[in-house]
């Protein structure tokens, strides 16, 4: 049996989201600030000669995968002749603003430049990552980050490792769509990244943080409007709004505690009969994958030392 490689491939939250402004190739300039949590889809890697992709979801295996994409751009950058089995665990919502194909995308950029020892570095990933989606560098470089440019612009940040509480509206919201709508603000003024970063912990405890595709899709998709109401009224231990990450439909609440999260989810599911999909994640500003590339890399130094 041939030994895989196994990764996650973690969700990303926007915990604000401002577009500053519309570019001439038709791209948003944004300003956001992007934190991982450790809740998201695993990938496995293995050796083969030819490229082939399974998933737990039959229906996304198809040339429009992005990890089938990003595999491709790595053999044609690089014009290795390795194939790989591409095992895709989804768990993820699709069309849920928190970066799940970005993600997936990432991890195998990452995943096959180890398996097939191409030793890109993660600048030369970032950017190949790039033409496969604005979201995609930031998983690839793997820290939480004030974002500038189309989302590839990266600033380090750290903001509060909290709990969150994601609730997973019942709607798919098209990124396509939500950015060309005409009623979409587009003219946030830009702030300097110091003082988004000085800010952030503040400006949550007001409610003074905003997401501009959230008024849009809320009046769009009612069952975002219902999620985010549920939020509120369960969530008077959160320590700051609920809000849509991304382009929609999930919405977070963050919390002090694992339990205070749990207690409000639990309060939504009895006030619901649990009809509403939700989860409980932290946020951490190093992501996941990053964490295991360099667990996996200290295992192979220490097995190096004592062989
Ligand atoms: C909404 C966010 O998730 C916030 O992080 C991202 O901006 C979306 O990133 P993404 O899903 O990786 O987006 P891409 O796959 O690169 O682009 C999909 C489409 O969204 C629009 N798009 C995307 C990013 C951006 N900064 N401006 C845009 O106008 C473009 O029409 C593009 O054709
Ligand atoms: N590996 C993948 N996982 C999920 N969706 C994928 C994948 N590859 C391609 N897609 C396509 O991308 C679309 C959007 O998927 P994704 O889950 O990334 O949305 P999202 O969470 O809204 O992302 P974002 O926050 O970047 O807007 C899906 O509807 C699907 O057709």
């Amino acid at each position: 049996m041939k030994s895989e490689l196994v990764l996650p491939a973690p969700a990303k939250l926007n915990l604000f989201l401002h577009i500053t402004g519309r570019r001439p190739d038709g791209y948003h300039a944004l300003q956001t600030l992007f934190q991982f949590l450790d809740y998201g889809d695993e990938l496995g890697f293995s050796l083969q000669d030819s490229l082939a992709l399974e998933c737990n979801l039959p229906e996304l295996v198809n040339d429009d995968n992005l990890v089938l994409k990003a595999a491709r751009l790595l053999q044609k950058e690089t014009g290795t002749k390795q194939g790989a089995r591409i095992r895709l665990n989804k768990r993820l919502p699709m069309g849920g603003g928190v970066g799940g194909g970005s993600s997936d995308a990432a991890t195998t950029l990452l995943g096959l430049n180890e398996l097939w020892n191409l030793q890109l570095s993660e600048m030369q990933l970032a950017e190949l990552g790039l033409k496969l989606g604005a979201d995609v560098p930031v998983f690839v470089r793997g820290f939480a980050a004030f974002a500038e440019g189309v989302g590839e612009v990266l600033t380090p940040a750290c903001p509060p490792e909290c709990w969150y509480l994601v609730l997973v509206p019942d709607c798919h919201v098209n990124t396509v769509k939500m950015y060309a709508h005409r009623e979409l603000t587009r003219d946030t003024p830009a702030i300097k990244v110091c003082a988004a970063l000085e800010t952030y912990e503040e400006q949550r405890r007001h409610n003074l943080l905003h997401n501009d595709f959230e008024p849009l899709v809320r009046r769009l998709y009612p069952e975002v409007e219902t999620c985010i109401q549920l939020l509120d009224n369960a969530g008077n231990s959160s320590i700051g709004q609920a809000m849509m990450s991304g382009s929609g439909a999930c919405v977070f609440a963050p919390f002090a505690s694992r339990e205070q999260a749990e207690a409000a989810q639990a309060t939504i599911s009895s006030d619901t009969g649990s009809e509403v999909v939700s989860f409980v994640a932290r946020g951490v500003n190093t992501s996941p994958l990053h964490r295991t590339l360099q667990n996996l890399q200290a295992v192979h130094q220490l097995e190096a030392c004592t062989t």
